[in-house]
């Protein structure tokens, strides 16, 4: 068996007579990267903050890096990094003030702190930003710095509560090269996320979660192929979706799709028909029940 970075096994909590995660199961193993992907109040704040320590479970197991939770909070809380969904850096102090300043406070010398800050920043590429004032920063410039600032001291897991939230698309790719830069490095990333092409992109495995409870738990293509294998889409001139219809791509399934697509009430008789792969958004709204078809 591998050897697993994070474990829980049943884990469940209550805010009042709200159920946030109600039974929760997970094994990640070290060394790669873990998405939970749900929509807003599925509960991925809540179970990170149960990970790191910050919340108690009323019910389940957790073992991170091999510490019982229970048994031993310091163990995981030495074993484990935390970035928020919004960045907790210093706007008064520039990025390279912020990192040294970290840096003495986790022990390290003045020499050794200017040389890590100096090496933190030229790997999330901030050199050139270093003596400004990080209020200054654009968005994605205070993520690079946040997730700069919680690798001061490497620890092995890290826990990325939706990293790329709010930023563009441009600061979101930079984001997710420097995931994948530290998932070479060996360090287990468990990341939280509603964007279903981060989950896709960065994550070996994706555990979905809805209403507390993980739905589905695979790697991206396993869980498109629960969707079926096609997907049959009919679109207007200016190219938008009219109507969308999951089909196991066979010949006899997809002349019913289209038969059904095409004698829909109001469908226009030069609408384009195009087939594709499932989305990770179809796979996610039919595993959410929050469709009967697939997305369009
Ligand atoms: N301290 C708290 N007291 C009471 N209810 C809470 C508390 N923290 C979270 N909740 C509730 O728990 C549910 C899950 O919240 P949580 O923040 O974990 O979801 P989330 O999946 O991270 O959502 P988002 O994507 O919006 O951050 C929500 O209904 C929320 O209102």
């Amino acid at each position: 068996m591998k050897n697993l970075a994070i474990e829980t096994v049943g884990l469940r909590k209550r805010y009042g007579s709200n159920t946030v995660l109600d039974g929760i199961d997970l094994a990640v193993p070290a060394g790669t990267v873990f998405a939970l992907l749900g929509p807003n109040g599925a509960g991925k704040t809540t179970l990170i903050h149960i990970l790191s320590t910050l919340t108690a479970a009323d019910e389940g197991t957790v073992q991170v890096n091999g510490y019982n939770l229970a048994a031993d909070p310091n163990g995981v809380r030495s074993s484990i990094s935390l970035t928020g969904q919004f960045a907790a850096v210093d706007g008064s102090l520039t990025g390279k003030e912020n990192l040294r300043m970290l840096c003495r406070l986790c022990g390290l010398t003045a020499a050794q702190s200017r040389a890590r800050a100096d090496e933190l920043l030229a790997a999330f590429d901030l050199t050139a930003s270093a003596n400004k004032y990080v209020r200054t920063y654009s968005g994605g410039m205070q993520r690079r710095l946040d997730l700069a600032l919680s690798l001061v001291t490497p620890r092995p897991v890290l826990f990325l509560d939706e990293p790329t939230t709010g930023l563009d698309a441009v600061s979101r790719r930079a984001l997710w090269s420097i995931i994948e830069q530290l998932r070479l490095q060996g360090i287990t990333i468990l990341l939280t996320t509603q964007y279903l092409e981060e989950a896709d992109e960065l994550a070996d495995q994706i555990a979905v979660l809805a209403d507390g409870r993980i739905v589905a738990t695979g790697t991206a293509e396993a869980l498109k192929s629960r969707v079926g294998g096609e997907v049959i889409e009919l679109r207007d001139e200016s190219d938008d979706v009219l109507h969308a219809i999951a089909t196991d791509g066979t010949i006899v399934d997809v002349n019913r799709a289209l038969h059904e697509a095409l004698t829909m009430r109001g469908m226009p008789a030069n609408a384009k028909v195009s087939i594709r792969k499932p989305s990770m958004e179809d796979v996610f709204l039919a595993l959410t029940n929050k469709a009967t078809e697939v997305a369009v």
